[in-house]
């Protein structure tokens, strides 16, 4: 018996991600909150024949508490993708000053009503919203670093992607062997990809020093490629959707005793998961994504990460490149919570 609820499930990601998980027969319950035809959508996906029952929750109005808090009592997964996307010309962390509050609310209602859920946070700027997640659950007690987790999927779903057109090898045999660190913008993202030596050496003998170069570079700004090929009309929501589906099967997966796939990273509190202490010590940052492992529970059981993952001298460059950047979008987070008492 699983409950998932999606926060903002009628919106661009959500209408995808909410299809997606109707179809995973580990689903029961699928609760579907939105300020606007969250009910529509449901009775729709209720259509489909899958076992997971679909609710449809919105507000009547402003004050009208009872439809979020509905939708999350007696939720196991709980996954944030509201708030505004980005327009060409913005960025993730311009969005700010309106998800900040949206993630902010949500939050607290996830403290009240399912304080013991795994929470997703999809909704950009990802670098601040985990962390401002992260300090609403502590203002209510009940942060538990082991169960909140930045969605950082999608870089890693392009990474595995853009290599295999470069590769020219299948994308199949990628997954699994390479991974993506850091943050969920710029150049705070750092994909691994000299982790496995098979497909290491096939970099090393096939990509170029510009190839390599365009590669990251698309890792890197693929969100870009998609907000201007959308020219205003949105952002990622596809791929965005496959990557939260991919990551939430992760952990029902964890959860149902299936095989893992390895190397699935997320942005989390990096000293309240084992293992991430002394990663944190060493690196100087809190929050940072890594590839995790996950107990019967679906929660962060360890950090898999060692020194072999970053073998050239350009990944731990990068690496010391996205710190600087996180430490302002954490420290934004954590000020938009707390006011000036750090
Ligand atoms: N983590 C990632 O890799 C990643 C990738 C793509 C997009 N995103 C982010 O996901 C977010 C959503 O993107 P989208 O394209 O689905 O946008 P969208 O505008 O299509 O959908 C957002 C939905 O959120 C709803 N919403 C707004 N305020 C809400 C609230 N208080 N409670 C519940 N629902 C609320 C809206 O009604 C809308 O249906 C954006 O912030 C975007 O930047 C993140
Ligand atoms: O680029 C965006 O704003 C959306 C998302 O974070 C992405 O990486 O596609």
């Amino acid at each position: 018996m699983v409950k998932v609820t999606i926060a903002g499930a009628a919106g661009g990601i959500g209408q995808t991600l909410s299809l997606l998980c109707k179809l995973n027969p580990d689903i029961t319950e699928l609760s579907l909150y939105d300020i606007a035809n969250a009910e529509g959508v449901a009775v729709d996906l209720s259509h489909v024949n899958s076992p997971a029952r679909a609710t449809g929750h919105q507000p009547r109005d402003k004050s009208d508490q009872d439809a979020l808090k509905n939708s999350l009592i007696g939720s196991d997964i709980v996954i944030i993708p509201a708030g505004v996307p980005r327009k060409p010309g913005m960025t993730r962390q311009d969005l700010f000053k309106i998800n900040a509050g949206i993630v902010r609310s949500l939050v607290g209602a996830v403290a009240k009503y399912c304080p013991e859920a795994l929470l997703l946070i999809i909704s950009n700027p990802v670098n601040s919203t985990v962390v401002i997640a992260a300090e609403e659950l502590k203002k209510n007690n009940c942060f538990n670093p082991r169960k909140l987790f930045g969605v950082t999927t999608l870089d890693l779903v392009r990474a595995e992607t853009f290599l295999s057109y470069e590769l020219n090898y299948p994308v199949e045999d990628i997954r699994g062997k390479i991974t993506v660190v850091g943050g969920h913008s710029g150049d705070t993202i750092v994909p691994l990809i000299h982790i496995n030596t098979e497909i290491s050496k096939i970099v090393s003998s096939k990509l170029s020093p510009e190839r390599l170069e365009n590669f990251i570079h698309r890792v890197q700004y693929g969100g870009d490629e998609v907000v201007q090929a959308k020219s205003g009309k949105g952002s990622a929501t596809l791929s965005m959707a496959y990557a939260g589906y991919r990551f939430t099967e992760t952990i029902l997966n964890a959860i149902t005793g299936k095989e893992n796939k390895a190397l699935e990273p997320a942005y989390i509190y990096l000293p309240g998961v084992p293992g991430g202490e002394e990663l944190s010590r060493k690196l100087g940052v809190e929050y940072f994504a890594v590839p995790i492992e996950f107990d019967n529970k679906g929660e962060a059981k360890r950090i898999i990460f060692n020194n072999n993952f970053i073998s050239k001298n350009y990944e731990a460059q990068m690496i010391e490149i996205a710190k600087k950047s996180l430490t302002k979008s954490i420290v934004q987070g954590q000020l938009f919570v707390n006011g000036s008492k750090l």
